[in-house]
């Protein structure tokens, strides 16, 4: 395998390997680094399977590895971070270039330690810090106030809002207060724990252990401070790290902590170790004024916010020491440097260092997610837009800046990392320049991007759920397009041809690559042309890990790849083999195709066959392996996305129910109102019509009573005397009737009207007429019963006889009448 060649790729890319858990279980080795020949550091390294799997031996090519005993002034150096810090400040003039320094690897391999150093060591993002403001120490603006704060914001591209660090340090602190006063503080907040936030359940375990609320940390009792069993030797010689903490950040005399706030100390309190509280005991018995505050730039507003978080300062690991790493400057230029950081969590970036506001509706805490994309003073580069910058001209205010940023990010207690990062952090070190005389000079200048990915997790392993879950799918699937990317450029660098990088795929390798590029020259001729980033990536293992995160990892960051196939099974002695039993190795630059490069060996035509099928074998095995890794990311993404979907699922059942529960409430409300107006409505209608009938009776009673009594009286006697003679009429003639029915047959009878008894009876009185009509109607009525009824009468119209019989009893059925 070539050794690898540096800077031609977008990202060097570095392997460093962390040492054993102190504690952790015994398991099988399964990276072993090849000693270089040539060069002076490892490039190569081995990834072996474990004995009970039959899988080909890789090896895989880097800048260079990092050894487990390699600290991290040795990541520093060997990363040429200085080199990198040089071309932001550009010592020669112009825009200088960016440079962004990032950490992959599997959950719990040591990306956060890198980048953000422990309790003892500081990290990568410090020593820079230092770096830059040491090497421009010289050259820093004399305030960062107005104009020059003013003057900064007008030439900002990204449409940030600019503070100064003093103004962002006393506003937090504040809001530090507030926060650490509530119950939300310990499950939200978590304190810091050297780069990383502790777990909630730490935070609130160090809340506890403080007795009453706020102790002063120079009188609380070292064992309460840190639960240590250190050694006489170990405090020595953390003393010494101290003092020399003391002389990286230029404090060269102690303070007193009286100036310290309670609150502070609340977040200080997981940063004490037990020198520095003990550090703070003796300071403050000196009580010495800290005139060492007085630096370049520092005004009294600033010597006064430093002194207040000067224990916290002085409780942060000071080495290893950078003090000999000074990087030239541009002698010609004033310097500042803005600080700012975000997260991508869950593919949404959220600023870090603007603290999350409560919303209205839910009253819950709440970050408000920022774009990528174009500005009006950035047309051709996407850049976080709208976040909040700090202006910072003193290392200290940095340093604060960071760890008061570290607080917002989100952590996790997993089942692979007590304190895991669930989200990308991006920490942003812009250094602003412009030459002196600058009044006809805007700021220009370039920025140092540190990240520190989350790291990838099998949910099997990391035994998340729920939230915790769906963030574990969104960080595998980000790593993976970043994976693809990565590979990508190892393609391009491999073959003659230039690789497209799809890095468009998400936010972190959008974030992450869109500076690798020049912009094009002819769209915006009239903007400054910038130089593509310089790009490090740290790849953190471990060696004692799980071998399938830790294969797929490397396949997808190393820059160079080699197969080893190993020994066919049916093969024994020397076929497939160098005579000695280790398997032959096969070049392979690139990734999924294996080209043999076996000498011309005197074996029959048919082992060739049979070892290039063993080959091809095993490149098959091979890329299944890799696809069984993608699938089980796409798996747990699927699961991610089920979880959510799930849980969406419930919350919308659950805003139904409530929706349901309003709208029949409020159904029962407007039912009520509307029946009482109906009820009432219906009481006024009953009111006008009894109303209505009142008046009708009383118009019908006054009319009777209008009407004249005499007349009346006389129509009635009148209709009297007429019914008793209509009575009287009636009887004599039903008693002639009778008495002709007794005597003669019915047909011989002559017709009523024509006898003189009838007509008699009648008096033939004119006034007797409608009766006599009436009369006539009811003996019309008699002559047809006579002559017409009955069925048998018709039937048999020939015999008079039975006729007669049968008149004779109709008749006398009728004598009822
Ligand atoms: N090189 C190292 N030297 C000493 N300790 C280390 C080293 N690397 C990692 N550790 C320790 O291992 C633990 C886990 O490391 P760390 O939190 O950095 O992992 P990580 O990769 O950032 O995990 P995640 O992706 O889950 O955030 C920490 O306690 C850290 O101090």
């Amino acid at each position: 395998m070539d050794p690898i060649p540096r800077s031609q790729h977008l990202f060097e890319v570095f392997l460093r390997l962390r040492p054993p858990h102190p504690g952790g279980a015994q398991s099988e080795r399964i990276l072993d680094v090849e000693q270089p020949e040539v060069s002076p550091h490892p490039t190569h390294i081995t990834l072996n399977p474990p004995p009970d799997r039959r899988k080909a031996v890789e090896k895989f090519g880097f800048t260079q590895i990092f050894e487990e005993d390699e600290d991290q002034l040795d990541v520093f150096h060997c990363t040429d971070t200085s080199s990198l810090i040089e071309g932001i400040l550009a010592p020669e003039g112009g825009d200088g270039t960016d440079a962004v320094i990032a950490t992959l690897g599997v959950t719990g391999s040591g990306k956060t330690h890198t980048i953000l150093g422990n309790r003892h060591q500081r990290g990568i993002a410090q020593l820079a810090i230092d770096v830059i403001f040491r090497s421009i120490s010289e050259n820093m603006v004399e305030s960062a106030q107005s104009p020059t704060l003013d003057s900064l914001q007008a030439c900002d591209a990204s449409e940030s809002t600019l503070v100064t660090a003093t103004h962002f340090l006393d506003t937090m602190s504040g809001d530090s207060i507030q926060r650490s006063t509530t119950p939300m503080m310990v499950r939200t907040q978590p304190a810091l724990l050297f780069g990383k936030p502790t777990t909630p359940s730490k935070a609130a375990a160090s809340a506890q252990q403080m007795p009453g609320s706020f102790p002063d940390s120079a009188t609380a009792s070292p064992k309460s401070v840190e639960p240590v069993s250190e050694t006489e030797e170990t405090l020595q010689r953390k003393a010494q790290q101290d003092s020399s903490a003391q002389q990286s950040l230029g404090i060269t005399k102690s303070i007193t902590i009286a100036n310290v706030s309670p609150s502070k100390r609340v977040l200080d309190r997981p940063f004490m170790s037990l020198t520095a509280t003990s550090r703070l005991k003796t300071t403050a018995k000196q009580d010495i004024k800290n005139e060492s505050f007085g630096s370049i730039g520092s005004s009294s507003g600033q010597r006064r916010t430093l002194r207040r978080h000067s224990n916290f300062l002085m409780s942060l690991p000071s080495g290893p020491d950078v003090s000999d790493f000074v990087v030239p400057c541009d002698p010609a230029a004033e310097y500042v440097v803005v600080v700012s950081m975000y997260e991508v969590h869950n593919d949404r970036i959220y600023d870090l260092l603007t603290p999350a506001s409560k919303s209205p509706s839910t009253k819950e805490l709440r970050r408000r997610p920022l774009l990528f994309k174009p500005t009006e003073h950035s047309p051709d580069r996407k850049v976080v837009a709208g976040l909040r910058k700090v202006v910072c001209t003193d290392v200290r205010e940095a340093i604060l800046v960071l760890e008061t940023g570290l607080q917002e990010r989100r952590v996790a207690s997993t089942g692979s990392n007590n304190v895991s990062s669930r989200s990308h952090g991006f920490f942003c070190f812009e250094v602003k320049k412009r030459s002196y005389g600058w009044r006809n000079n805007s700021w220009s200048g370039s920025k140092l991007t540190i990240v520190d990915l989350a790291g990838s997790e099998r949910a099997r392993d990391a035994k998340t759920q729920g939230a915790t879950l769906a963030e574990a799918g969104k960080i595998n699937e980000s790593l993976m397009y970043l994976g693809q990317c990565l590979q990508a450029q190892s393609e391009a660098n491999g073959s003659s041809k230039s690789n497209v990088i799809p890095y468009r795929q998400c936010k972190l390798t959008e974030i992450l690559f869109t500076n690798s590029f020049a912009s094009a020259p002819t769209t915006y001729n009239h903007l400054p042309k910038r130089n593509p980033q310089r790009g490090v990536m740290i790849v953190t293992a471990d060696p004692l890990g799980d071998f399938n995160a830790t294969s797929q990892i490397l396949r997808y960051s190393a820059l160079a790849r080699e197969v080893t196939v190993p020994r066919a099974p049916s093969f024994s002695g020397g076929m497939g083999s160098n005579g000695h039993g280790t398997p032959r190795s096969f070049g392979n630059n690139g990734f999924g195709s294996v080209r043999s490069h076996f000498s011309p060996v005197s074996a029959t035509e048919e082992r060739v066959t049979m070892e290039i099928a063993a080959l091809e074998i095993a490149r098959m095995s091979d890329e299944i392996e890799q696809l069984r890794g993608e699938i089980d990311i796409q798996s747990e993404a699927r699961i991610a996305a089920e979880a959510h979907l799930l849980s969406a699922e419930d919350r919308m059942i659950d805003i139904e129910a409530a929706i349901r529960e309003e709208c029949a409430l409020e159904f029962e409300q407007r039912l009520a109102i509307e029946l009482a107006r109906f009820k009432a409505s219906m009481q006024i209608e009953k009111e006008r019509h009894e109303e209505h009938w009142d008046r009708k009776v009383d118009i019908l009673e006054r009319s009777l009573d209008s009407a004249t009594f005499d007349e009346g009286f006389d129509k009635e006697n009148i209709l009297v005397e007429n019914l008793t003679q209509e009575v009287e009429r009636l009887r004599r003639e039903n008693t002639i009737l009778k008495r002709e029915m007794g005597s003669r047959s019915p047909s011989k009878r002559k017709p009523l009207e024509e006898r003189e008894d009838y007509s008699m009876a009648s008096g033939g009185d004119s006034t007797l007429k409608p009766k006599s009509d009436s009369v006539l109607s009811l003996n019309r009525k008699l002559e047809r019963l006579k002559v017409g009824d009955g069925p048998r009468l018709h039937a048999n119209p020939g015999s008079p006889k039975k006729v007669r019989r049968l008149v004779a009893r109709r008749w006398e059925d009728s004598d009822g009448l």
